[in-house]
């Protein structure tokens, strides 16, 4: 397919999905999008030590050949008027399969609804993995941060980011709530006159594709337990029908029994499917983080546990992501983080939610070697206390480097 402002690289190969398995060639072509605010200084850092993990691992035989992708402010630039999320950005993804990306900013309140939700929804990555894993020495607010290895599976495409709403006072939100005091007799909206209206939307083929991979991820990487998130007290058929459907996948279709009578399930190899609901959850990852493994969840709920989560593993400059469709294989690999745009262009903050993200990427690729070689350097960068700003702030005796020669330390401990 030609593009407009998106350069091939001649020298990359496709990755192609065959039988439902990723072929990966040894040059294949990789999509990445900088990112806005500090998205730029991250990715700088970030690229260079990718490329070294894989030419350490594979002595030059394998080699990623990058093709950036446009999205949020860079495209304006390159497309010269205000296009957000350029359609040849999706079709490029759509056809190379695999990319990575910096974030971009969404406005709160108005203006432009999120890119990072809309490159997930179009492209339908319908399960958000973002690992939360604790690595000695880094500063945490808790006592026991070792005790924290959980794998989030954030519902990605459905809940109140499907992002149907109706602003207070418009035309939409009087229409709706009309609708919904004549025609479904509801008398429980509080001021009518006055509220804004948004829809939930959850389903059962959602749903169970989601849990589908949680628990499929559960049993290829041995795992504990897989527990679903929700307030379905509360939200009877959105969230607590997540639970019940996230049973019914168990039961259907990995023959879950019920553990002493019920709620809780266990696979035949001893894995413990449970449910808890979402505020008793935030306070027991506290208390008794042990109990928590693999975590299954709704699209709101696993954007905050997730901020939660990294803040106990020490904070959200270390905490990496995936966004996947396991069926078609297209995955966009991308931080836990925002744009942190007061540090934008400063060549200041962590990049190692960008660059473990990567190490996601090369998992899913296949290049495990690569992968595990930026695991160990980040244990050895960290052990030494070479460290950026939101680490040296909490540790003791830590040498501050910038995002940049963060990066380098990490390719000369390889
Ligand atoms: N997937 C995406 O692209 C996402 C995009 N966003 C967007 O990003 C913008 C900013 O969001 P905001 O709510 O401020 O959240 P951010 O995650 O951008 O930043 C909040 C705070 O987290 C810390 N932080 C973030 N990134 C890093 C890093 N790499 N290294 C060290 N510390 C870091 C900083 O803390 P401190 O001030 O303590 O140093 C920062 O001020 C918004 O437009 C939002 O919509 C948000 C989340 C995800
Ligand atoms: O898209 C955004 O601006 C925020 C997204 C977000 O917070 C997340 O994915 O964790
Ligand atoms: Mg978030």
């Amino acid at each position: 397919m030609g593009f407009e402002k998106i350069v091939v690289p001649i020298d990359g190969e496709k990755i192609t999905l065959q039988d439902g398995k990723l072929q990966v060639p040894d040059r294949p072509i990789v999509a990445f999008i900088e990112g806005d605010g500090t998205g730029p200084d991250i990715w700088a850092a970030s690229q260079p030590v990718l490329e070294a993990a894989v030419e350490k691992a594979y002595g030059g035989q394998r080699k990623i050949a990058w093709m950036e992708v446009y999205a949020g402010e860079k495209a304006n630039e390159v497309y010269g008027e205000p296009i957000w999320l350029p359609q040849e950005t999706l079709d490029a993804i759509d056809e190379y399969l695999v990319a990575i990306k910096g974030p971009l900013t969404t406005p709160v309140g108005g203006g432009i609804r999120s890119i990072n939700v809309a490159l997930r929804q179009r492209l339908d990555l319908y399960a958000c993995v973002r690992p939360v894993q604790y690595f000695q020495g880094v500063p945490s607010p808790v006592k026991r941060p070792e005790l924290v290895n959980m794998v989030i599976f954030r519902e990605n495409t459905e809940d109140i980011y499907a992002g149907i709403e109706w602003e207070a006072y418009s035309d939409g939100a009087r229409k709706v709530i009309q609708f919904l005091r004549d025609e479904m007799g509801v008398n429980k909206i509080r001021f009518p006159e006055s509220s804004g209206i948004g829809i939930k939307p959850v389903s059962e083929e959602g749903t169970s594709r989601l849990v589908r991979a949680a628990i499929q991820y559960a049993i290829d990487n041995n795992r504990k337990s897989v527990t679903l998130v929700h307030k379905g007290n509360i939200m009877k058929f959105t969230e607590g029908a997540f639970m019940q459907w996230g049973y019914k996948v168990a039961v259907e279709e990995f023959g879950a029994k019920p553990l002493d009578g019920g709620p809780w399930h266990v696979l035949p190899n001893g894995i413990i499917i449970k449910d808890v609901i979402a505020d008793a959850m935030l306070q027991q990852v506290l208390t008794r983080p042990a109990e928590y493994d693999v975590i299954a969840t709704l699209n709101l709920n696993g954007d905050y546990i997730s901020d939660a989560l990294a803040a106990q593993v020490g904070g959200i400059g270390i905490a990496p992501g995936a966004n996947i469709n396991y069926v078609t294989g297209r995955a966009i690999f991308e931080a836990t983080h925002g744009t942190a745009p007061k540090y934008a262009g400063q060549d200041k903050v962590n990049p190692s939610s960008v660059i473990l993200s990567g190490e996601m990427m090369l998992r899913h690729l296949g290049w495990h070697e690569a992968a595990d070689l930026i695991l160990k350097a980040m244990e050895r960068t960290i052990g030494q206390k070479i460290v950026t700003y939101d680490f040296a702030r909490l540790m003791e005796g830590a040498t501050e480097v910038k995002c940049s020669e963060f990066g380098q330390a990490l390719i000369r401990n390889m």
